[in-house]
């Protein structure tokens, strides 16, 4: 390194640390539930900054809790099954063989590369999914769409699809207190026995809900909300996330992503972040930059 390039670095360096040190302090002992989508996933590079960037934030005292999906991953499994993969409303209709396969795939395979990868940052995480601890109990969702050349309400069934009715943060407390990350699997049983196939966003909401947690981040392949121009929306608001869902700019998988915001939104998170998983340290540069990145959500 030469004598002219030396001190300009430093002092990036002391400028990014200056910036750093006040977010930190602001995060200690706060609960983050980021929410780690099956499309951010995938490139081995990006998956070890995305633990890294858990491990610091554990280290830094801040309590981080990763919820996971893998609708792609699910998906392939399916297919190499020979089973079609179908959605409604952006949830995957899920019969009795699917939902077995979707267990396997998010809290065996999924849950398990997470963990391993967090591991090797030197923390130590800890993959559960809701049934682990009675943390999640859900029912059998009521969803319902708008028909749009009627306009009336229908509602769907969507099989062994839950929603989350009843969160215990008993479990939840406890890793807090104690040096284990938790890494969660949107699967959890209902009182009815079954199992429960919860989209990842809306198991993400539940949790961080339950937790009051201080922020919710959502990583997911693109970078925010984006308007019909396809260009990013860097602050939506209720309202007018309500009316792209209805006019068809929001769709597929975004739609629960958001729904799950403004619910987050309501039971009073402080600030929803939807974010491109695939920059690299997308979750420090949310928490820790002035700039932050993606779609905030605001009342
Ligand atoms: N208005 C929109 N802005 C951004 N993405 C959108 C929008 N409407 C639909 N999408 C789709 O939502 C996808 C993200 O949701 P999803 O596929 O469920 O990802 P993840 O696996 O990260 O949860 C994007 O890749 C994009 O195709
Ligand atoms: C009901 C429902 O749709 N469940 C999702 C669960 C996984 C998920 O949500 O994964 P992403 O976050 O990667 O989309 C599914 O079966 O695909």
């Amino acid at each position: 390194m030469s004598a002219t390039t030396m001190p300009d670095n430093a002092e990036t360096q002391a400028r990014l640390l200056s910036e750093a040190l006040p977010f930190m302090q602001k995060y200690e002992n706060k609960t983050v539930v980021v929410k780690y989508g099956g499309h951010a996933m995938g490139d081995t590079d990006l998956g070890q900054a995305f633990a890294r960037d858990i491990a610091l934030l554990k280290q830094s005292g801040v309590n981080p809790i990763v919820v996971h999906g893998g609708g792609p991953q699910i998906g392939r499994m399916l297919s190499q099954m020979g089973i079609e993969s179908r959605f409604e409303g952006g949830l995957r209709v899920t019969d009795a063989e699917t939902v077995r396969i979707v267990e396997m795939v998010l809290a065996g395979s999924i849950n398990k590369e997470i963990v391993a990868m967090i591991n090797a940052e030197g923390e130590w995480a800890i993959g559960l999914c809701g049934k682990d601890g009675n943390m999640v109990f859900a029912e059998k969702a009521k969803k319902t769409v708008l028909d749009a050349e009627s306009n009336i309400e229908r509602v769907l069934d969507l099989g062994f699809v839950g929603e989350p009715v009843e969160v215990d943060r008993t479990l939840l407390d406890l890793l807090a207190r104690s040096e284990m990350i938790p890494v969660i699997a949107p699967v959890a049983p209902g009182r009815d026995g079954a199992t429960y196939n919860i989209n990842a966003d809306t198991f993400a909401g539940a949790i961080a809900g339950a937790l009051e947690a201080s922020r919710l981040l959502f990583l997911t392949d693109v970078p925010g909300v984006l308007d019909k121009n396809k260009e990013l929306i860097k602050e939506l608001t209720v309202a007018d996330a309500k009316a792209l869902i209805r006019d068809g700019t929001i769709s597929g998988g975004m739609i629960p992503k958001v729904e799950t915001c403004i619910e987050a939104l309501e039971r009073g998170v402080e600030g929803v972040v939807i974010l491109n998983g695939k920059t690299r340290h997308a979750v420090l540069l949310e928490l820790l930059t002035e700039h932050g990145a993606g779609t905030l959500l605001v009342p």
